[in-house]
Parts: C-alpha cells; sequence; structure tokens
C-alpha cells in the first residue's frame, strides 16, 4: 500500500516571514486556517485589491497587505510563500521564482506545485496535531480535524504542563530522569 512519505515540521511563524499571493476565496481561506494556528505569524499578502473579510481577518494581527501586482521582488525577506491567485501564468511564476531562490513554495490546490502542504490543524493549549492525507483528500484532512476537535478533551494541555512540572522538579541523571517519566505515563498507552 501507498503511504505518506512527508515529514511535518512545526513552524515558529512569529520568527518567520510568510508571503501570500492573491487577495481572493483561497487566499483569505489559507490565511484563516494559518492565523487559527498561528496567530502571531507575521504575514504580507499581496494582491491588486483585497477582499472584507481578509480585511477583517488581519486586523490585530501581524499582517500587512500589499495592493500590488506579484513581482518577483515581492519574495525578497520571505521564508516561505503561498500563491492563491486565479492566475495559472502567475501562479508558476511564483513557483519558478521561489524555486531560483530556494524559497519553499505551495500553489495552493496544486500539489505539482507545491514543496509542503498546508495541514489539516487541531490545537489544544500546548498540544497540536497536524494532519496530512499526502495531498490525496483535503476533505479526509478536514473532517479528522474536526474529528479530533471534538475528541480531544480541552484540559489534555494540563497533561502536558503537569508533566513538565514533575519534570522540572525531578533530580538525579538525565536518564534517570527519562526512566521515571516513562514509568510515571506508561499507564497512558497500556491496555487494560
Ligand atoms: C487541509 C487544508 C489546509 C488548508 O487549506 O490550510 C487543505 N485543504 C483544505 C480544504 C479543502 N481544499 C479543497 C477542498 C474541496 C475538496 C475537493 O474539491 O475535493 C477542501 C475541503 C473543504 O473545503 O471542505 C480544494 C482542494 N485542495 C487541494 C486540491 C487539489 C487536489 O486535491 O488535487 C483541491 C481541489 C481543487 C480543485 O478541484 O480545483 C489541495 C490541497 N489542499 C491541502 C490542504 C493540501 C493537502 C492536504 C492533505 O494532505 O490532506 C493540498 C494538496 C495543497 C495545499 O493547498 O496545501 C484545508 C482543510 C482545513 C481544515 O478544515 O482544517
Ligand atoms: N474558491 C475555491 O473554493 C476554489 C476551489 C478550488 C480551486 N480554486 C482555484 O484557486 C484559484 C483561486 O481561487 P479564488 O476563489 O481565490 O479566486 P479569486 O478570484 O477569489 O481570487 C483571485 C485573487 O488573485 C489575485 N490576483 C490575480 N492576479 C494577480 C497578480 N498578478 N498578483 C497578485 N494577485 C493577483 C486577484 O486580485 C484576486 O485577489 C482559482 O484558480 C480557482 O479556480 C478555487
Amino acid at each position: 500500500m501507498e503511504r505518506n512519505n512527508l515529514y511535518p515540521i512545526f513552524l515558529k511563524t512569529e520568527q518567520l516571514r510568510i508571503l501570500i499571493v492573491g487577495g481572493g476565496f483561497v487566499a483569505e481561506e489559507k490565511l484563516h486556517f494559518l492565523l487559527k494556528s498561528s496567530p502571531a505569524a507575521r504575514v504580507t499578502l499581496i494582491a491588486p485589491y483585497f477582499r472584507e473579510g481578509t480585511l477583517e481577518a488581519s486586523s490585530g494581527h501581524r499582517i500587512t497587505l500589499r495592493q500590488e501586482l506579484y513581482h518577483c521582488d515581492h519574495l525578497q525577506g520571505n521564508h516561505l510563500v503561498i500563491a492563491a491567485t486565479d492566475d495559472p501564468e502567475v501562479n508558476r511564476q511564483v513557483f519558478e521564482d521561489c524555486r531560483k531562490r530556494r524559497i519553499l513554495v505551495n500553489v495552493a490546490d496544486t500539489p505539482s506545485l507545491c514543496d509542503f502542504y498546508m495541514g489539516g490543524i487541531v490545537t489544544k493549549g500546548h498540544v497540536k496535531i497536524a494532519i496530512s492525507t499526502n495531498g490525496k483528500s483535503p476533505t479526509t484532512a478536514k473532517r479528522l480535524r474536526q474529528l479530533f476537535e471534538s475528541i480531544l478533551p480541552e484540559d489534555i494541555s494540563l497533561l502536558v504542563q503537569n508533566l513538565n512540572s514533575y519534570r522540572r522538579k525531578l533530580k538525579g541523571s538525565f536518564e534517570d530522569k527519562v526512566t521515571r517519566m516513562n514509568e510515571l505515563t506508561k499507564p497512558l498507552v497500556e491496555e487494560d
């Protein structure tokens, strides 16, 4: 059976710069999910006009809106780029310009022009789960996100915080601490 070989990483979006090219429905949706997971993300949007919803979603966040047509100079200083215009030529140009500069690029909804995919994301305090279907079924990613949002208890983050405090109080060598932490948490995964 085929398997998903993508490697997920958790980006510190507040210390990176992300560019979204486009200001339509898809750009707004990508921005919405980005900010839902990472409210302090530093994002610039480039488009000749922006939707009312994009203006609202941007307020109170670290978002820069530039009312311009895309030019490769816009890539300067950005680490990640998402292209979401309705012009396939522009999207391909963004992809090629990023490739030349070794900037990671995602052309929304176009798996063949993506270095990375956006995932379904569940956040409960310190706990975050990212879901990918290998680009095969975004609808499944959405449904799994909704499922985990509903079944994971809100206080799952307390477990993380308590274990973090307990770990800091432990004395002994690194190995002793690892052994103690593993003993303590073993019942969480033991079947009865
Ligand atoms: C997870 C999520 C995150 C986000 O967007 O941030 C996300 N798509 C979401 C929703 C969604 N997008 C679309 C539908 C309608 C589905 C349909 O039509 O079948 C729905 C569902 C809905 O809206 O109900 C349209 C669509 N999307 C892609 C294609 C092309 C294709 O599938 O080939 C088409 C068809 C376009 C067309 O037909 O023209 C491709 C991609 N979408 C991805 C991510 C990447 C793969 C992730 C993975 O590995 O699973 C990937 C590869 C690239 C990328 O964009 O990063 C977000 C859910 C967020 C949430 O709810 O939590
Ligand atoms: N909306 C959806 O649900 C959906 C689903 C699947 C695929 N798509 C595809 O995704 C693409 C984008 O869809 P959308 O609904 O966001 O379109 P849209 O028309 O709402 O938005 C397109 C945006 O791209 C901007 N744009 C165009 N040329 C530009 C340039 N040179 N520089 C900067 N910005 C530029 C426009 O100003 C506009 O803000 C389309 O190709 C569409 O077919 C959309």
